[in-house]
């Protein structure tokens, strides 16, 4: 399948550019660096944190240099908790450059469902205490939206409540969920519901499945309510990816990749990426596509790695 765009292989650009390109990138300032690499038709969005050996350690320099190399979004999981200037740098930075930001954590942080506090009431367990310092957390984050142009927030619903049914749960986290989808709609932000796997990661999550996203989503109604689907959280705790991504499909509003077991990335593990690309080019999904995993190998040489590994499944999708 194509889309019209030049047919020559991304592989083959990128291999003539990227020893001028590094070089240019730590030149730089602001609008220095000659993109020289087409842009991925397919949107993937590398961590703001990512590519620190070969785009620099200034956020500016950084974002440029991603750009240059094809990228048009980025993501970046911890931006609450950083300063606020340097939130609207980043904002700043991402409209200067025709850039988008994909998501960051809203509310609770995920170490949460490791057990690293902090000592709130959950969700699950329901009442007024635990709706309003949901909303709360929400209602905050709110405005690193704003600032960052992020238009998706990710929200896990938090913690299990084992002295109660997972039905009565799933009934507080519906509540819960309808109360922030109020408040973000009207702000014309999405929170994105993300399955956390417990196998691996997150033992004491309490939303472990695409269904159970879904089973919310459904309920609460709302465009501001929808599904982060990552895939490898998916491919832990559930498996059969596709059929699964298909089934909940028309609540996802973000997809995020890493491969398994280590959660590094496409081609390190047991997940067909290239499968996967195909499939979600050929459902019409044009939207970004986070890559929330390491690399395979340190430094330098594993974001070349990264990259390659991107560019492949960038031709791969429009086959
Ligand atoms: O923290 C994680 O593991 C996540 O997947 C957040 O998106």
């Amino acid at each position: 399948m194509t889309d019209g765009s030049p047919q020559i292989a991304r592989r083959d650009l990128m291999r003539g550019a990227s020893a001028a390109m590094v070089t240019l990138a730590y030149a730089g300032k602001a609008h220095a660096i000659a993109p020289s690499a087409p842009p991925f038709a397919t949107r993937f969005a590398p961590a703001l944190n990512a590519f620190r050996e070969l785009g620099g350690p200034d956020i500016p320099g950084r974002l440029q240099w991603m750009k240059a190399h094809g990228f048009r979004a980025i993501e970046d999981n911890p931006c609450r908790r950083r300063p606020v200037a340097e939130q609207e740098l980043i904002g700043q930075t991402l409209a200067d450059l025709g850039m988008e930001m994909g998501v960051f954590v809203a509310g609770r942080w995920a170490g949460e469902h490791r057990g690293e506090g902090p000592d709130v009431p959950p969700l699950t367990g329901g009442g007024e205490d635990a709706m309003k310092a949901f909303v709360t957390g929400i209602r905050e984050s709110l405005p690193v939206a704003a600032r960052t142009g992020a238009k998706r927030m990710t929200v896990f619903p938090g913690v299990k409540s084992p002295q109660l049914s997972h039905d009565r749960q799933m009934a507080n986290v519906i509540e819960g969920m309808k109360r922030a989808a109020d408040v973000c709609a009207a702000a014309d932000v999405t929170m994105v519901l993300e399955p956390l796997n417990t196998r691996v990661a997150y033992s004491l999550s309490f939303m472990t499945s695409p269904d159970e996203a879904y089973a919310i989503c459904k309920a609460v109604g709302s465009p501001a309510c929808k599904i982060l689907f990552d895939f490898w959280h998916v491919q832990i705790e559930h498996g059969h990816l596709l059929a699964t991504l298909d089934s909940v499909w028309d609540e996802v509003g973000y997809v995020q990749y890493g491969d398994n077991p280590g959660r590094k990335e496409p081609g390190t593990g047991e997940i067909n990426y290239a499968t996967i690309t195909r499939h979600l080019w050929s459902k019409g999904y044009r939207g970004i596509i986070g890559m929330e995993h390491g690399q395979s190998i340190p430094g330098a040489e594993g974001e070349r790695a990264v990259i390659a590994a991107y560019a492949a499944l960038d031709d791969e999708a429009r086959k």
